[in-house]
């Protein structure tokens, strides 16, 4: 298979990106008065406007250029009928019929993937309508006020990130608690205020190894045998949701409490199955269906629009772009809805566990920047505190900026100040203000010569920073689960043009290893062995201040 760098379109991308890096938004903007039409796209759900980044129709064209000669289409085929494309795993990549409403059958290895993925679902209805009506009872029959999803990664940020911003929609029928953290104060904060009579445990865990849910788990287990004093207790108050069925069992989950996920379906990518357990518990089944209808509506548009349309397509031509063209090394995700004030987390895993890799599909070393880091916060917050960088650092953060038309919780007077902000943000970002502006605008404040000459360089904002808009109706299940699927197929198309195996995440293997045999270390007294001298140091230090505070 040809190397990217060698393809005519990345090279003549190579050209331009140089030519572009003299241009100013500005001036492309006071050439062509139809920036805004020609450079967005209008879907149900959202409106995208890609037109403040540095880029011309001849951009587009050499960028849509590339995604052709990658073979965008024929790779998101594959992935919609089940091809192995996750290589290194050799698995297929799944989620899309995960919230296929069209149920379109689909068979893998001779499996109907549609008939499981349906039995699922029914499986997920039946039990969240019995927990939500009180049917489903505790050890000392009583009903089920809160639920504790323990899990991590992707079987905890897709839940957490949808229930933060769906908290409008919940009936309140219970409360939803998540626990991630191996760090005991967490599991000990959401455990102190609950009754272990009433509570429900989700063991969410793909593998069923991952030593932190684990920990967790067994944690939640012994709280509630020592306040129930009765082992059988366990199968009233725990459910899990994994792929192995074995290990869930071993743990000692009751066979008809586990919910089936499978390898096909990626960790950070899990939502849709039934890692989404606790959604549909906190706003029940109906809304968890509308989050499933809001991403097929996406993966339709992904899959049917033609590439320069097609929104996915061009989040990540731009990404591509500006990171791996333009020389940007990060990307900001600034959502200005307080409901997706988890989403820059979300998303954090799902680009930088996807495509955060250094060598190609046949294991060469990447000769290319790949992905950015991804950060964020929300915006109002972050223009108070690191919007300064955005703004006047020699560093270009390209940014999405994310916001929605509607509040889904209306204050009088409060939307407007915030979606003042949001539209002015990127407009400074674009356009800035150079020395003249600012010496100008001094003056007419009858500022002193002396004064105006010191001040007036740090005023300059330079501009050209480019940002994409993404306009939301209003943030409902259904158009939050189109702006989450949006994102997994700009990280898809991402992984084909930079030849990434995105699905697999080899990279957290190894300091898993490591702790385990650290693990052992810290809890016996062997001595701190095999290391290099820094962490034989801090490891020997940790033991003796233990050992002396015990
Ligand atoms: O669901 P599991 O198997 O507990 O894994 C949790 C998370 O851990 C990871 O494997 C990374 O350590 C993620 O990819 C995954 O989402």
């Amino acid at each position: 298979m040809t190397a990217r760098t060698s393809l005519a379109s990345w090279q003549a991308l190579h050209a331009h990106a140089r030519q572009m890096k003299q241009q100013h938004m500005n001036d492309l903007f006071a050439a062509d008065a139809r920036r805004f039409d020609k450079f967005s796209i209008q879907l149900p759900s959202l409106l995208l406007d890609y037109s403040k980044n540095l880029i011309t129709e001849q951009t587009m064209q050499q960028l849509l250029a590339l995604a052709q000669d990658c073979d965008i289409s024929g790779w998101r085929e594959k992935m919609f009928t089940g091809e192995a494309i996750n290589r290194t795993e050799n698995r297929a990549v799944l989620h899309t019929p995960l919230r296929n409403r069209s149920k379109t059958p689909l068979e893998l290895d001779g499996e109907n993937i549609t008939l499981q993925v349906e039995q699922t679902l029914a499986k997920m209805k039946n039990f969240s309508d019995k927990v939500r009506q009180g049917h489903w009872k505790g050890y000392s029959d009583k009903r089920i006020t809160d639920v504790v999803n323990i899990g991590v990664g992707g079987s905890n940020l897709g839940p957490q990130t949808v229930t933060e911003a769906l908290k409008q929609y919940s009936d309140n029928s219970l409360n939803v608690h998540y626990v991630s953290n191996v760090d005991g104060a967490q599991i000990a904060e959401v455990l102190r205020p609950l009754n272990p009579e009433k509570v429900l445990f989700i063991v969410s865990s793909k593998t069923f190894t991952t030593t932190e849910t684990m920990t967790n788990a067994a944690t939640a287990v012994k709280w509630l045998v020592s306040a129930s004093f009765d082992e059988q207790a366990v199968a009233k108050h725990f459910i899990a949701v994994t792929a192995s069925r074995d290990n869930a069992k071993a743990f000692g989950i009751a066979a008809e409490n586990i919910f089936d996920m499978w390898d096909w379906v990626g960790g950070r990518f899990s939502l849709w199955s039934a890692i989404g357990l606790p959604v549909a518990l906190d706003l029940g089944f109906k809304q968890f269906i509308e989050l499933l209808e809001g991403a097929h509506e996406m993966d339709r548009h992904f899959r049917q629009a033609p590439l320069a349309d097609n929104a996915p397509v061009m989040l990540a031509l731009l990404s591509i772009w500006n990171c791996t063209f333009l020389g940007a090394q990060s990307q900001a995700i600034l959502p200005y809805d307080q409901s997706l004030h988890m989403l820059s987390a979300y998303l954090q895993q799902a680009e930088m566990e996807s495509n955060g890799k250094s060598v190609t599909w046949h294991g060469e070393p990447v000769s290319y920047p790949t992905v950015p880091s991804i950060w964020g916060e929300l915006g109002i917050n972050g223009q108070h505190a690191f919007y300064q960088y955005l703004h006047q650092s020699n560093n270009i953060v390209p940014a999405d900026f994310i916001g929605s038309v509607e509040s889904i919780t209306p204050v009088r007077g409060h939307h407007e100040t915030l979606m003042a902000n949001f539209f002015a943000q990127t407009q400074a970002l674009m356009s800035g203000v150079d020395e003249a502006q600012v010496r100008a605008d001094l003056a007419t404040k009858d500022r002193q010569q002396d004064y105006i000459d010191k001040v007036a360089p740090h005023k300059v904002h330079k501009g050209n920073r480019p940002t994409n808009t993404i306009l939301m109706e209003r943030i409902t299940p259904k158009t939050l689960g189109s702006l989450i699927a949006l994102y997994e197929h700009k990280i898809f198309v991402q992984g084909i043009i930079l030849q990434i195996c995105s699905f697999d995440q080899w990279g957290v293997e190894l300091g898993k290893g490591l702790a385990s045999k650290i693990q052992h270390q810290l809890e016996t007294d062997e001595t701190a062995a095999g290391h290099d001298s820094s962490t034989a140091g801090l490891i020997s230090y940790y033991k003796k201040m233990t050992s002396k505070a015990g």
